[in-house]
């Protein structure tokens, strides 16, 4: 069982670079916006990732986070990789960098991201899939509780960015509101909080 200071401890990274991918599910919703309130406040004011770049979708349920964690990060480097070769396409090699083209800054680097969710043609340099699972009275949960950390296990393997497991897999309900810090005599921690830690750390160490 969780028991307090054990999880793992965090310092401040440089996260002020990074653009987050989190995919959270709509079911046991209080208790999943917990997670994803307690990663994203610890992303910004810990590691000081920009809000802007921190992306926020939903799936139906647990099940669907390996899909929709694996087709958002191919669209963020496809989008990425358009816009390299929108820069590529305005080096004329006769005389270098066109640095007077409309779609290159001064420093000619990529088109300045634009901030905010659709804008950005950064691709994700982490994902965290969130999902709150709780036993029922059939085996469904052990199915998808396999199903799904196998999955979030092969995006992550699969695409060379980091995902993080952050599905709680509780027994009742009482697990889960303590593992998102909502429980009433506030022994609980908010595992979300290591998930935002977590990302970050992991996002560094892929782009070393
Ligand atoms: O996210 C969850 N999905 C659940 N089921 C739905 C599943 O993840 C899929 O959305 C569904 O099977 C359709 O694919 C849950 N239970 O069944 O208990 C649950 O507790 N949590």
């Amino acid at each position: 069982d969780f028991q307090k200071g054990l999880e793992p401890a965090t310092t401040t990274q440089d996260g002020s670079a990074l653009r987050i991918l989190i995919v959270h599910t709509r079911w046991n919703t209080p208790i999943v916006q917990g997670l994803v309130d307690g990663a994203k406040k610890t992303m910004i004011e810990q590691h000081n990732v920009k809000p802007e770049n921190i992306v926020i979708e939903s799936v139906p349920g647990a099940y669907e986070l390996p899909f929709a964690a694996k087709k958002l990060l191919e669209v963020s480097q496809i989008r990425a990789a358009e816009g390299a070769s929108d820069l590529i396409g305005n080096v004329n090699l006769l005389d270098g960098l066109n640095l007077n083209s409309p779609t290159t800054s001064s420093t000619g680097t990529a088109p300045p991201v634009s901030g905010g969710a659709k804008g950005s043609r950064q691709a994700f340099d982490a994902v965290i899939c969130i999902g709150v699972l709780i036993k029922g009275s059939t085996m469904h949960f052990e199915y998808i509780c396999e199903a799904v950390s196998q999955g979030i296990m092969r995006v992550g393997l699969d695409s060379g960015v980091p995902v993080i497991f952050g599905v709680l897999t509780c027994l009742n309900e009482e697990q889960a509101l303590s593992r998102a810090g909502l429980d009433k005599d506030g022994r609980g921690h908010n595992h979300g909080i290591d998930w935002g830690s977590g990302a970050v750390e992991m996002a560094l160490l892929k782009n070393r």
